[in-house]
């Protein structure tokens, strides 16, 4: 298996109860080029497990391992892509694209040709000598994958990157990155709390418990050959995941909000194209 999550377990210090843990043996496998989506309610260990998988933080027990190799820091094969777009008000798109080269040993001639190629690949050829400021909420966000693939990573994580964009804006980016996906063959490893984006876009799907973070339940997006997941299957595959979720929601909901509140009996939320969970 490529990427091996083996017994993995993670507490952080809390103010009030000492340790409070977020993250309760998690045992997840994913193959190489594989596009997995995680799903579960806020808090739930999600952006933890995937601050993890990159190095940035550290297991309190169990391994992650990645083609048979121990993760024991951050290293260039997984890079992040988060939901604020990061760039660098100062620099130009290009600068911001090749800026991660830096520390390796190419041509600044080299360097802005690769960036060029990337720009190419989320259509921002146009605004290489653009600053982030004069890019929409998408662009800024398609500038940020191209720096993130410029670094050619084996494993891209991606923390909610669509979560602040506008609807069509979202449905655009979720086409580029299948593309970028089909072209790169990278491994994509994606949080999102959105049900719909996560069937759209993965080949697997897992659905998180409420804090301590446990696998609740696993989905597989079954495709036809030509790639693509029928309409029947996607909407019965949304409602399967929805309904592992509202337990989990339910629960944070009524610890927040008092045992008399019930987030399953309402209707408002219940659509799977929403954000499940996130503004719990
Ligand atoms: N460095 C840290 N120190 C202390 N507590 C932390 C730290 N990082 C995360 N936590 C806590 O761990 C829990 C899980 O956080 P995490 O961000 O992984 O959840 P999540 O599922 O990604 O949530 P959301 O969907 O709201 O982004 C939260 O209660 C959070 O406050």
């Amino acid at each position: 298996m490529y990427l091996k999550i083996d017994g993995i377990e993670k507490s952080f210090p809390h103010k009030e109860n000492g340790q409070v843990k977020v993250l309760d043996t998690i045992d997840l496998e994913v193959e190489q080029g594989q596009f997995v989506s995680i799903v579960g309610p806020s808090g739930c260990g999600k952006s933890t497990l995937l601050y993890l998988i990159a190095g940035l933080e550290q297991p309190d027990a169990g391994e992650i391992l990645i083609a048979g190799k121990k993760v024991t820091g951050a290293g260039p094969d997984r890079v992040v892509v988060f939901q604020e777009d990061g760039l660098f008000p100062w620099l130009t798109i290009l600068d911001n694209v090749t800026y991660g080269l830096r520390l390796k040993k190419i041509t600044k001639k080299e360097a802005e040709d690769k960036a060029r190629k990337m720009l190419k690949m989320v259509h921002l050829s146009n605004y290489a000598d653009a600053y982030p400021h004069q890019l929409s909420g998408g662009m800024k966000q398609r500038a940020s994958i191209a720096r993130a693939l410029i670094m050619e990573p084996d494993i891209l994580l991606m923390d909610e990157p669509f979560a602040a964009l506008d609807e069509q804006t979202r449905m655009v980016l979720h086409n580029e990155l299948l593309e970028i996906w089909k072209k790169t063959k990278v491994t994509i490893f994606f949080i999102t709390h959105n049900i719909r984006e996560a069937v759209l876009l993965s080949e697997k799907i897992i659905v998180f418990e409420t804090r301590p973070g446990k696998i609740k339940a696993t989905f597989k997006v079954e495709t036809t050959k030509d790639g693509i997941t029928p309409n029947d299957i996607t909407l019965q595959l949304e409602k399967q995941i929805l309904t592992a979720l509202e337990d989990e929601i339910e629960k944070v909901v009524k610890e927040e909000m008092g045992d008399d509140y019930s987030f399953k009996t309402r209707d408002l939320h219940r659509d799977a194209s929403g954000d499940m969970g996130s503004h719990i």
